[in-house]
């Protein structure tokens, strides 16, 4: 959300962190703003102990990519805060962005250690959007998987989102709340987000109706007067001594008026009283009548309840999906894996880390989904270099990249490349789906997948491997900088 109150003049170009204006600088005085670059996002972890992630928040990054420029205030910013040069500030009211970006498509199941988005394209713009596009998927891509977790745990009941007043400010609300239509829920609370993305709205009532009111019986039948569709919250003074009988009264009094929907409990032992309240329903004469309920509901008490045995048929969830709670970050990542040397000619990269899974992939790459004809699922995806084409291949070799002992030979397979050109030189190339397809998308995908990475507890490492060629290229890269390294320490 841009910030006129603060400033008429807001852009989001300023959204990202005082080093990388500060690298921008020093590669332009240094004469290689413009060399040619390839950064890659990816994370390291599945987030919660998931098995895989659903990719979101490509929408925001292009509408963020398309805003970018600097304007008169955000330049007179840096040179009254910064000491840059005033060629600087004119190569930055100058800028022309010409980035190519490739990404996973919103609703994608993607996996640790491949790319998300790759940005190509002059060194310095690649650096300046490092930040923003971090920070947006990073969030997007986090709940949308939160939300997925969701889902699998409710089966096919329905799922409303309710977060918006527990969320990290507004952005967050928002965002979020499209986030969770993507991932699985299926209406939102929040009436900006279906306004501005054509996402279903719904909801019942608070507790403050009963008190405004002053007894349930004046407020339910208050609330029936001036509502079709009825949802009774039950649960502010005795579920199964008031508020179930009371609703039920004032349902009968209005018979054909209302759509008596079904009732919604927000506190005590969920399974005991939600059974109760079952057989309340079905004995008055109400069995298609619904039990909703909420109270800090997440994937965990979810399937707790339903083991339980519990009658609830629909789940209001807030709290803990929007702020994703167990696990608040993703930590995806952006690195630089090929950079353009003065020869003119492009050279791999490379981070090196004691930690292995810290060594990032050098070189630009392409991820294949490859999925065995006979089986219709995923058998695993191959993170190749650029220029590899797995469809010219009758057999594929597939080795994990740690333990490549664990390796295997796939015949008669289908490959995808999943990065999708977004940007050509600064053009959007890509038209941005409804959100409705994307939810779809991610529910399609989510079938292709074997249960055992979809299981919510200690489910199987889906298999990200590295094809042959670029396995080889990184370890002769690491084995060249470690040369390098240990000659100079003997100089
Ligand atoms: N049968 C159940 N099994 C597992 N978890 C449950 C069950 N019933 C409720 N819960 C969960 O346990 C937690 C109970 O929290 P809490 O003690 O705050 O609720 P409460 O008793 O309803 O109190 P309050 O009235 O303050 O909301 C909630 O997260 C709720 O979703
Ligand atoms: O529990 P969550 O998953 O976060 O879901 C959202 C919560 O927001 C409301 O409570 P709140 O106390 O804010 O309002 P109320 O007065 O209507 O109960 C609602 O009753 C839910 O309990
Ligand atoms: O409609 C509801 O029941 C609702 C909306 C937001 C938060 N809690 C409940």
């Amino acid at each position: 959300m841009l910030n006129k109150e603060y400033d008429p003049d807001d852009s989001l170009v300023l959204h990202t962190d005082l080093y990388q204006i500060n690298m921008m600088y020093t590669y332009f005085k240094k004469g290689i703003a413009d060399r040619n670059a390839v950064f890659e996002s990816y994370y390291r972890t599945e987030p919660f102990g998931n098995g895989f992630a659903v990719f979101a928040g490509l929408e925001r990054v292009v509408h963020y990519i398309n805003s970018l420029h600097f304007t008169e205030s955000d330049l007179a910013y840096l040179k009254a805060t910064e000491h840059y040069d005033d060629d600087f500030i004119d190569y930055l009211r100058n800028l022309d962005f010409k980035l190519n970006i490739r990404s996973m498509r919103e609703g994608e199941l993607v996996f640790a250690n491949e790319p998300l988005v790759q940005v190509e394209g002059p060194l310095a713009q690649c650096q300046l959007v490092e930040t923003a596009i971090l920070n947006i998927i990073n969030f997007h891509t986090l709940l949308a998987t939160k939300a997925a977790r969701i889902r699998l745990a409710v089966g096919d009941d329905l799922i409303m989102e309710f977060g918006t007043r527990r969320a990290q400010e507004t952005d967050a609300a928002l965002w979020g709340t499209r986030a969770a239509y993507i991932g699985g829920f299926d209406a939102t609370s929040n009436v900006r987000a279906g306004k501005l993305f054509g996402i279903p709205t719904s909801g019942t009532h608070a507790h403050s109706l009963i008190e405004a009111f002053g007894s349930e019986y004046e407020a339910f039948k208050a609330y029936a007067e001036t509502h079709r569709d009825c949802v009774f919250l039950v649960d502010t003074y005795d579920t199964i001594r008031s508020g179930v009988p009371t609703a039920i009264k004032v349902a009968k009094e209005m018979g054909d008026k209302i759509n008596f929907q079904g009732v919604r409990i927000d506190s005590g032992d969920m399974a005991y009283i939600s059974k109760r309240v079952r057989k309340q329903l079905d004995e008055a004469g109400f069995p298609n009548a619904k039990i909703y309920a909420s109270n800090d509901l997440d994937e965990n008490t979810i399937t707790s309840l339903k083991m339980q045995g519990a009658k609830i048929d629909v789940w209001g969830i807030g709290t803990k999906y929007i702020t994703a709670y167990d696990q608040p970050a993703l930590g995806a990542v952006y690195k630089l894996v090929a950079i353009e040397g003065s020869d003119g000619k492009m050279r791999d990269t490379l981070k090196i880390s004691s930690n292995v899974i810290k060594v990032s992939t050098p070189g630009k790459k392409q991820v294949w989904r490859i999925s065995a004809n006979t089986k219709k699922k995923n058998e695993g995806d191959w993170v190749a270099r650029d220029t590899e084409d797995p469809r010219k291949l009758d057999s594929l070799y597939m080795f994990h990249p740690e333990y490549t002992y664990i390796n295997k030979v796939v015949t008669d397979f289908t490959a995808r490349p999943l990065l999708r050109d977004i940007f050509v030189a600064g053009k959007q190339v890509y038209d941005l789906p409804d959100v409705k397809e994307i939810k779809r998308q991610t529910a399609e995908n989510l079938d292709g997948l074997w249960d055992e990475y979809k299981r919510s507890l200690n489910p199987q490492e889906y298999p990200v491997d590295l094809s042959q060629e670029l396995y080889d290229s990184k370890v002769k890269l690491i084995e060249e900088i470690r040369t390098k390294i240990r000659e100079r320490s003997q100089e």
